[in-house]
């Protein structure tokens, strides 16, 4: 039977009498990649620093790798990336690698791969005071990933970072989830998200409104799969005919139709033969399903 990485069970947090984290349940098992999504003030951070120990719960309980929160086996297996990362200025990277493996009983020769890893070898003797932001970033990853954790929390680990060193973020994120670790990450990214993760949480106002992989929240949601059928000027009226429904738009047809018909829709299209030629389908974007999942909830409140 696989262990969870992250157990959270009908989780509660208030804080002056206003919910923050309301009733919140949810499974982690190794290996996945989960984005965690919600606006501004949803929940997150409190819920990291409730899976984390830093803040305790008002009801419900967490349980990493079946260990208490803030617990010493917890912390030995987790690990936590906070949104804003900040070290000491006159340290060098390397010196606060190996603090920071001193400080989780690791050995400090850990640091030196750790940091060619991440990209930061040739800046290791550098003063932390003179990196960038994305230089930062990287380091703060290095330190999170010390000592091999099997959960890894991160709150919007990209912001702020170029298109590189997201790419960095996210290829890093693939080989801790790929040795078995769960990655959970905050982010207001949907677009480098879709791609990049397995499943996907939604808090909206403390509660969580969405917990599954895309495809199946695209497929809940009901939201249209737009499909564009290219064609010739002179076959476009036919095309819409006998497709029977569609918007004609110079050289194609647009229609929209939903994940149930979605296969009906494209027999119909492949039995005009040579009238077709090209077909672009367009499934809903993350961005789309967020929405979806965070207006329904923001009715119901
Ligand atoms: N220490 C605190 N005292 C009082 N209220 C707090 C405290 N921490 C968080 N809150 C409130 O709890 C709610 C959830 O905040 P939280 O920081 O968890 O949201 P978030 O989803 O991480 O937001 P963001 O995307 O802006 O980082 C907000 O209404 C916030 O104002």
């Amino acid at each position: 039977m696989t262990i969870p990485s992250l157990t959270v069970r009908n989780v509660l947090k208030r804080f002056s009498g206003q919910m923050a984290v309301d009733d919140v349940s949810f499974s982690l098992n190794p290996g996945e990649r989960v984005a965690l999504l919600g606006h501004n003030g949803a929940g997150k951070t409190t819920l990291f620093k409730i899976i984390l120990g830093f803040l305790k719960s008002d009801g419900g309980d967490v349980s990493v790798l079946q260990s208490a929160p803030g617990s010493n086996a917890a912390r030995q297996a987790s690990a936590y990336l906070p949104e804003s990362v900040a070290f000491p200025p006159a340290l060098t990277g390397e010196e606060v690698l190996k603090f920071y493996a001193r400080l989780k009983g690791r050995k400090p020769s850990e640091a030196m791969p750790l940091l060619t890893r991440v990209g930061l070898k040739d800046a290791a003797g550098r003063r932390v005071g003179t990196y960038s932001k994305g230089m930062r970033q990287r380091l703060g990853l290095a330190q999170a990933l010390i000592g091999r954790p099997r959960l890894v929390l991160l709150d919007e680990p990209t912001t702020g970072l170029d298109p590189i060193s997201r790419q960095t973020v996210y290829e890093l994120i693939g080989e801790i989830a790929e040795r078995g670790a769960t990655v959970l990450l905050s982010s207001h990214a949907l677009t480098e998200l879709e791609a990049r993760t397995d499943r996907i949480l939604i808090l909206s106002r403390g509660k969580l409104v969405a917990d599954d992989v895309l495809s199946r929240l695209r497929a809940e949601a009901g939201l249209p799969i737009r499909l564009k059928v290219w064609t010739s000027p002179e076959s476009l009226a036919e095309v819409a005919g006998r497709l029977g429904r569609g918007r004609m738009n110079g050289r194609s047809v647009e229609l929209d139709c939903t994940s149930s018909d979605k296969i009906q829709t494209l027999s119909a299209i492949s039995s005009l033969g040579g009238l077709v030629e090209d077909i672009d389908v367009h499934d809903p974007s993350l961005d789309d399903v967020y929405r979806h999942f965070s207006s329904v909830a923001e009715k119901e409140a």
